[in-house]
């Protein structure tokens, strides 16, 4: 009925690009920020932040991890600086905070859409009694499943402050998913996680969860199944489908 093993009573869902039309959004601020910090390095010669650059290095990944690991395969290191870091300042922390207010910014025009099938399959998930928490690397988080109307069917959340504030390591490490099972009082064994990003079907791997659903947003089906998704489908709505 709900297209999940029946050992599973918990699905951990991560947000943009899974519940939300969101992680386009992150992917131009990123592109703005970098393909700027590039040109400002080397020239107009400089060599974009591509579509591959984002799903390989940033995409899943908490703010800061996204901009160090990028960084690094151009052969960049910068400081590190500290979260609360001005969105000018030529550190790790500082790219990450330019492009947060360039997040903002569009998020505002633009508005938070909830994919229609989500919220069919969230429906779904509910009325089948399971439990339900939102894991995402994304700091605005919170905000985004307000702005969304999605806050109601939460009954967990671990976002990007939970996992600085906890130390947790960011996906693809499987901490933050772990620590959403343990808010739901789960074991792994019994979690599904829903995940649009190879870093976040990666993580539902490491930790050894009971089912990991890999969420085909940006043509990589192939690339999700290589990284840890036991089923790949293009929209939620796809594992409400009676196949019997
Ligand atoms: O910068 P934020 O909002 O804290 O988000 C961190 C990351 O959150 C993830 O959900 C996105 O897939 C990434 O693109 C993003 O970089």
């Amino acid at each position: 009925m709900i297209g999940l093993p029946d050992a599973i009573t918990a699905c951990l869902f991560d947000l943009d690009g899974v519940l939300t039309g969101t992680a386009v959004l992150h992917r131009e601020a990123w592109k703005q920020t970098f393909d700027s910090f590039l040109r400002q390095r080397d020239g107009e010669g400089f060599r974009e932040f591509t579509d591959r650059d984002y799903a390989e290095y940033v995409d899943g990944r908490p703010r800061a991890d996204g901009v160090r690991e990028f960084l690094r395969s151009r052969g960049i290191t910068l400081p590190e600086g500290t979260p609360d870091d001005p969105p000018d300042a030529e550190t790790v922390n500082g790219v990450g905070n330019r492009k947060n207010v360039l997040l903002l910014k569009v998020i505002d025009e633009r508005g938070v859409d909830p994919y229609p099938g989500s919220v069919r399959y969230l429906d779904a998930a509910r009325d089948a009694g399971l439990k339900i928490a939102v894991v995402t690397s994304s700091a605005n988080g919170e905000q985004v499943l307000d702005v969304a109307d999605l806050s109601k069917y939460v009954q967990a959340r671990v976002d990007g402050v939970v996992i600085r504030r906890d130390g947790l390591r960011g996906k693809p490490a499987p901490d933050s998913f772990l620590a959403g099972a343990k808010a739901l009082g789960v074991e792994p064994a019994n979690a599904a996680v829903f995940e649009d990003a190879l870093s976040g079907v990666q993580a539902g791997r490491a930790g050894a969860f009971g089912y990991v659903v890999g969420v085909n947003r940006a043509d990589q089906a192939e690339q999700l199944r290589a990284h840890g998704a036991d089923v790949v489908v293009d929209d939620l709505a796809e594992l409400l489908e009676d196949r019997s």
